[in-house]
């Protein structure tokens, strides 16, 4: 099944737009795990078995891994989740951008190494740094547009001068991503929970594209304002989709023996508030 195709199964069968994040620190880990790098795998696999009934999609992000050379506990957290959830697909926050030659490796440890369902990227590098991806049948490719970040607006929401409309750089992102681009609708737009107004014109601009939202939970996103900004669905089903990443909120909503069950409680509140905020 494609990327497209196992978002709207997970929604269906988890009626959730709830991704959660998969960002293990060690120093946050509870009890006698805290600080150390080696249960990282366990830390992630607790969380995943505690809220693979309430998401629409998991999103590891590979710094949190490489940072502790714990690439392998990766590859086994990804066989993990294939195993347990094999409806839930699951987008490897890489965030990679490089040129053709290069992000073809980059491709390879995403989809092939990893087994990721979709990864994220910098859209910086032009159109021929993201085709690689796209070669990739089913695979989904998304693209950074408006981040949840404040220094985002450095240069995203610049406007470029040579493009009819001068629109901004996000806006033109949007634009591309919705049409040229999307050769074979692989792609989809990363765009700020922390911006609802930024969301809504993304939304406009690309209508049908999936939308990865993180910024709530700890970075204060407002779940509602979110939804009803990006999430479009009419009579015959949903026409605009979004994934709402929140990491550390769940992850960290106890730092006791109880994480697990507190991490579903935090998902589950989140996922209801989400579904509220969509009228399901
Ligand atoms: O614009 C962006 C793009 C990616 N991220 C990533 O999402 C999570 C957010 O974590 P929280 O703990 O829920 O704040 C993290 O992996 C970021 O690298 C983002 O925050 N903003």
């Amino acid at each position: 099944m494609d990327f497209i195709d196992m978002l709207r199964a997970a929604e269906r069968t988890n009626r959730s737009l709830l991704c959660v994040g998969l960002d293990p620190e060690p120093a946050r880990f509870p009890g006698a795990w805290k600080g150390d790098p080696s249960r990282i795998y366990e830390f992630c696999a607790a969380i995943v078995d505690a809220t693979q009934d309430l998401v629409i999609a998991f999103k590891p992000q590979i710094a949190y891994f490489a940072a502790y050379s714990a690439e392998a506990q990766l590859e086994k957290l990804m066989a993990h989740m294939r195993a347990v959830a094999p409806q839930v697909p699951v987008i490897l926050d890489a965030k990679r951008g490089d040129i053709g030659s290069t992000a073809e490796q980059y491709a390879k440890e995403a989809f092939v190494r990893y087994g990721a369902d979709a990864v994220t990227l910098s859209p910086f590098m032009g159109y021929d740094s993201v085709e690689p991806y796209l070669r990739h049948p089913g695979k989904g490719a998304i693209l950074l547009c408006r981040t949840s970040n404040p220094g985002g607006s450095d240069l995203q929401n610049r406007r470029l001068a040579d493009v009819d409309g001068q629109p901004r750089v996000y806006e033109h992102l949007a634009s591309l991503a919705q049409g040229d681009w999307n050769r074979n609708g692989q792609l989809g737009l990363v765009v700020g929970a922390t911006y609802p107004e930024e969301i809504a014109r993304v939304r406009e601009l690309a209508p049908t594209v999936p939308l990865l939202i993180p910024g709530v939970g700890a970075q204060g996103g407002d779940a509602r304002a979110t939804v009803q900004a990006g999430y479009r669905a009419d009579a015959n089903g949903i026409t605009g989709l979004v994934i709402v990443n929140s990491s550390r909120a769940v992850l960290y909503a106890s730092s006791g023996d109880d994480f697990a069950a507190a991490a579903r409680q935090a998902a589950l509140a989140t996922r209801d508030e989400l579904n509220a905020a969509r009228g399901a």
